[in-house]
């Protein structure tokens, strides 16, 4: 059965077709800057050189178009018809309340989708605007929708509610939902295979660290409480956004420094984190090269970005009086050998004992990074939302 996966963003489509049969990668790639004329497509099929397309693409119907072209086309071509793909994963970021659990796409699921426009403004517009084109293009396959809240669905009240006046909750459903959950699950289960344990024995504390960042606390197999909450912004300092600030911050800014309210949003989601601090970048490898050059605001960007990881795993410790296995995963997590190196420095306490010469080898494989004698498990896992919503599209269409 061949999946097409995408992942709409406000302008860009990331796709990957897979042959679930052994769940072999076919073709992936980007299209970015659509709704320009200089588009760009980067097309990869295993084992040949990446096809770079550029032009103009307006719309994500365009580019989807566009994409099934070079999926059918002679030359880079992997299937011989559109009817080949069978379903379609899309990755829905926000879920709200709706949603436990991955769903076929009908059109109650588009409307429930749309109800949460409000909770995930830049996001569930573009991931509404691929299903749309994807069922356009490709109607005859089952299309199923996948969400970063769905797995967070289990927290408990007590962690997924604000402080706030309860009927915030009833009239406008204010609550904590947590992202990322598809790449939690799956780096869950992956530890618990590497392990070879039951996952309902192991208390896992997951730290999904990449462009945006969440740590989640998975017991039971189950998310118990995860660091973003309404909206991606809260919780880890990350790349460009700023996580836990004190709120009256936004009001105190907008009087000082004559801002409109969303220009302070646009300063806590784009301009603050790494690139905030650094006052360079938000990407991790280019402020540590900073740091190592003796740049001063490198270092205390780097400074706060494990201070704060390590708390927040102390608290994560805590919200399951305990922790089996912590797990490292995402573009820092996976790559950053020193911000692992210096976060579990400060985590001894709890029995975290990492083997430095085998945290520093550079592997693309899933690894145990402790001591042998370490308490604690510690491993990096590389994520695969893709694989995991093909899986889970795949279930779904055999289940139909
Ligand atoms: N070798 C590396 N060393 C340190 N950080 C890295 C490395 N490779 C990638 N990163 C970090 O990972 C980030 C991208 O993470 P990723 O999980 O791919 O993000 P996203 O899916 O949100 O775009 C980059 O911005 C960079 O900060
Ligand atoms: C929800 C979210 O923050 O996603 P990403 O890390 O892809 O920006
Ligand atoms: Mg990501």
């Amino acid at each position: 059965m061949k999946i097409l996966v995408i992942n709409c963003g406000s302008s860009s489509i990331k796709y990957q077709l897979f042959d679930m049969e052994d769940e072999s990668v076919l073709a992936s790639g980007l299209v970015e800057k659509i709704g320009s004329d200089s588009a760009i497509i980067k097309h990869q099929v295993p084992d040949k050189d990446e096809k770079v397309v550029t032009g103009e693409i307006l719309d994500h119907r365009a580019g989807l178009n566009r994409v099934l072209a070079l999926l059918m086309s002679k030359e880079d071509g992997v299937i011989q018809s559109a009817e080949e793909v069978k379903a379609v994963g899309h990755r829905v970021v926000h879920g709200g309340e709706y949603f436990s659990g991955s769903v076929i796409i009908t059109s109650e699921v588009r409307q429930a989708i749309r109800k949460t426009i409000d909770l995930a403004p830049l996001h569930n517009p573009p991931n509404l605007l691929g299903i749309d084109a994807a069922q356009n293009q490709l109607p005859h396959a089952v299309h199923v929708a996948v969400f970063d809240t769905a797995f967070h669905q289990t927290m408990p009240e007590y962690a997924y509610m604000y402080p706030l006046p309860r009927v915030l909750y009833y009239k406008h459903k204010i609550r904590r939902y947590g992202f990322h959950g598809t790449s939690h699950k799956y780096v869950s289960l992956r530890a618990a295979d590497f392990l070879q344990r039951p996952l309902e024995e192991l208390k896992i504390v997951s730290c999904h660290i990449g462009n945006g960042a969440s740590i989640t606390a998975i017991q039971n197999g189950k998310s118990v409480d995860t660091s973003m909450g309404m909206t991606p912004l809260e919780g880890l300092m990350m790349g460009t956004r700023c996580g836990d600030i004190d709120p009256a911050i936004v009001p105190y800014v907008i009087a000082k420094e004559e801002l409109t309210l969303a220009e302070v949003k646009s300063m806590m989601n784009k301009h603050s984190g790494l690139l905030g601090v650094s006052g360079l970048s938000g990407d991790m490898r280019e402020v540590t090269e900073a740091m190592f050059n003796g740049d001063t605001a490198a270092k205390l960007a780097i400074d706060m970005y494990v201070y704060r990881l390590k708390k927040m795993i102390g608290a994560y410790i805590a919200a399951m009086n305990g922790i089996d296995v912590l797990v490292f995963t995402a573009g820092v997590g996976e790559n950053a050998s020193l911000i692992r190196q210096r976060v579990c420095e400060g985590l001894t306490f709890f029995g975290i004992e990492l083997d430095k010469e085998k945290n520093a080898e550079r592997s693309k494989e899933e690894r145990r990074i402790s001591r042998e004698d370490s308490k604690v498990e510690v491993l990096v896992i590389p994520t695969n939302e893709e694989l995991m919503i093909a899986r889970e599209t795949k279930a779904l269409v055999e289940s139909f």
